[in-house]
């Protein structure tokens, strides 16, 4: 079992409260409360809680960083500024690291992950662009990648408006030309912006910034972008067309996609055929997503007038390359995000999210996890710890030597369907149902991942209620199904084992074992028994406990009827010792007991 994720999903609870009695409406079912449970909800620590929060953690930064990113990382972390560092002395630094900081210059391959030995738990990329990143490694490693996708962006606009218009008007040349003694006038005679068709290819937060300030310039801008909302587009007075418009219609094109298997190599023979002749291009977003020899081509043929290149498919480009030293061509050395703005923003961004992660915090701009909107992360906290330990409760119900393979999951809301969302939830179920009977560490990251390698099947089903949608959930059930259990009354009537919790005043609690209803608060540890119901028997298992210094929380008796069959549960802050347990057994009414830890 992951120890560390255990250690460090504590919730800040007190412990040895006073307790207190509370009456509970059902006649099957009576609850003692710690009055002090009832206050906060428990802290998320939910993602990366294998970082050792006892210890500093060590942050890597392999690239610059703006200073007030690294005064915010110092105030938590070792800080390890190491530039320029080679792939070989990447992979044997990152074993001492927690969380690796760069930006698109620092590939972190597959190799990165493998050396770190699973300590390295955030990647964080100082920037937008996460191509840099083998992110199906990550994931499979746990590793939780975060970017800063905004504080460049107004920054990459601004650089995609410096090349459109140096280009138009010749300026790089010009001025190399000057500097070298000339006077060429007639040479560098530019073209005019003012109603000329700007296509802008990504209409996303660099390419809506680019279109924005190219229409104060007085162009007719286009866009392509499959995935973009026409109504964000016409509301700056952009209108989104095919692709093949784009290319056809275009006097200028600007790129602003990411470099992924779908856009890469986007333009290409093919693709500057169907050009306007004269056309002229910018890139500020991936080098990745021209063929560049098919651009010199282009260039060549006088497909292509000119290109402003900000980006390059290798970085920095092989010496002599011909597109770099074509007279036709600007070029700048990934500039996009680089001024003093940028960088403080960015930095501050990144360091942000980085230590938010490995304070075990939801990341906002997570690349390989669903981001969850703060609002909604707040009031999923209590059943994120619910889903949690739903999972570890029910996974300990098999019989050793059933192997789970099926799990059905049933959230009872009041809300619309699409109105919850029920990833991080899952996510929680399975780390719960995986590391109580495995070595492997499950976070929000790997958990689909982890799952389906385990062959771990989990569908999910929702229950509308009627009633106030004020609430996320009324209750969460888990039903494990093909298995023996080692506690026969946690097997339902359908042959499943079946656990079921709710959240009461912001605490989970366990509310049904097989088609027994409990009420048990789920901190600490939980003695499940049977037993025939009878006076008595919580005043003997409790004596037992008291005797040996075991603190009760919580206990709760449901019956199918008085005097019939009982599930007696017991929420013990400390783990009773094995003769405590066997005395437990021994009561002569209780026919199966069980132990289960939280
Ligand atoms: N040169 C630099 O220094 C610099 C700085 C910032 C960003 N960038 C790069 O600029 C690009 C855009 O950044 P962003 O912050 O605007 O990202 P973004 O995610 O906000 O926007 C990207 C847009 O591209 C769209 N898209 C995806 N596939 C597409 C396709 N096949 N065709 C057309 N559009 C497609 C998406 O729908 C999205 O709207 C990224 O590649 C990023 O790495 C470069
Ligand atoms: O994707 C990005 O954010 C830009 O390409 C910036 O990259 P950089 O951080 O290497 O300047």
């Amino acid at each position: 079992m992951a120890t560390s994720a255990s250690q460090t999903l504590r919730s800040p609870f007190l412990r040895n409260p006073a307790l207190s009695l509370s009456s509970k409406p059902s006649l099957s079912a009576f609850s003692v409360t710690p009055a002090s449970r009832r206050r906060a909800p428990p802290r998320l620590v939910v993602v990366l809680s294998a970082a050792n929060l006892d210890a500093k953690p060590t942050v890597l930064v392999s690239e610059k960083l703006g200073e007030p990113g690294i005064n915010l990382l110092k105030q938590f972390a070792n800080v390890d500024c190491s530039y320029n560092l080679s792939p070989e002395e990447l992979c044997t630094k990152i074993s001492l690291c927690d969380a690796l900081i760069v930006r698109s210059g620092t590939k972190v391959t597959r190799e990165v992950f493998e050396s770190s030995g699973g300590r390295l738990k955030v990647v964080g990329r100082a920037g937008v662009g996460i191509d840099n990143v083998d992110l199906a490694a990550a994931t499979e490693f746990g590793c939780l990648v975060v970017n800063a996708p905004t504080a460049n962006t107004v920054a990459a606009a601004e650089h995609g408006i410096a090349l459109l218009t140096a280009m138009a008007r010749n300026v790089a040349q010009a001025d190399a030309s000057v500097k070298a003694g000339k006077w060429e006038r007639n040479k560098y005679v530019g073209v005019s912006l003012v109603g000329k068709t700007l296509a802008v290819m990504g209409f996303g937060k660099v390419g809506s910034e680019v279109a924005r300030r190219a229409k104060g310039l007085g162009m007719h801008v286009i866009a392509h972008d499959p995935y973009a909302p026409a109504d964000r587009a016409r509301a700056i007075g952009v209108e989104l067309v095919s692709f093949d418009e784009a290319l056809a219609t275009s006097d200028f094109i600007s790129l602003h996609m990411p470099l992924t298997p779908a856009t890469a190599k986007v333009l290409n023979d093919d693709t500057f055929a169907k050009m306007k002749k004269g056309v002229r291009i910018v890139n500020v977003a991936r080098g990745g997503v021209i063929d560049e020899d098919a651009l010199v081509r282009a260039l060549d043929a006088g497909i292509v007038a000119q290109a402003a290149l900000d980006v390059f498919t290798v970085e920095p480009p092989p010496q002599g390359n011909k597109l770099v030293l074509h007279e036709r061509v600007t070029a700048t050395p990934h500039l996009g995000a680089s001024t003093m703005e940028a960088q403080e923003g960015v930095a501050v961004e990144i360091a942000e999210a980085v230590v938010g992660a490995l304070k075990g915090e939801l990341a906002a701009t997570a690349v390989n996890a669903p981001m969850v909107p703060a609002e909604v992360l707040t009031e999923l906290k209590p059943y994120v710890v619910l889903a949690e330990k739903l999972g570890r409760l029910a996974v300990q119900l098999v019989a050793g030597g059933s192997g789970v393979k099926t799990v059905k999951v049933s959230y009872a809301s009041a809300r619309a369907p699409d109105d919850l969302d029920t990833r991080l939830l899952r996510a929680m179920i399975t780390k719960g149902l995986i590391e109580p009977i495995s070595s492997v560490f499950v976070n929000l990251v790997n958990a689909d991942f982890t799952a389906k390698q385990r062959g771990l099947r989990i569908t999910e089903e929702r229950t509308i209620l009627d009633g106030s949608p004020e609430n996320p959930l009324d209750s969460i059930q888990v039903q494990i199904a093909n298995v023996e259990s080692k506690f026969a009354s946690a097997i339902s009537e359908s042959g499943e084992i079946k656990v079921e919790g709710r959240v009461k005043d912001g605490v989970p609690h366990l509310t049904k074992v097989g088609s027994f209803e409990v009420d048990v608060s789920l901190e600490g540890s939980i003695i499940l028994c049977r037993q025939v119901d009878q006076p008595g028997m919580i005043g003997q298992v409790g004596s037992i406990l008291g005797e040996e210094n075991v603190n009760v929380s919580f206990m709760s008796v449901g019956r199918i009827a008085p005097r019939k069959q009982a599930v007696m549960a017991i929420g013990v802050d400390d783990q009773p010792s094995k003769q405590s347990l066997k005395r437990i057994g021994d009561v002569q009414a209780i026919e199966e007991f069980v132990f289960l830890k939280l």
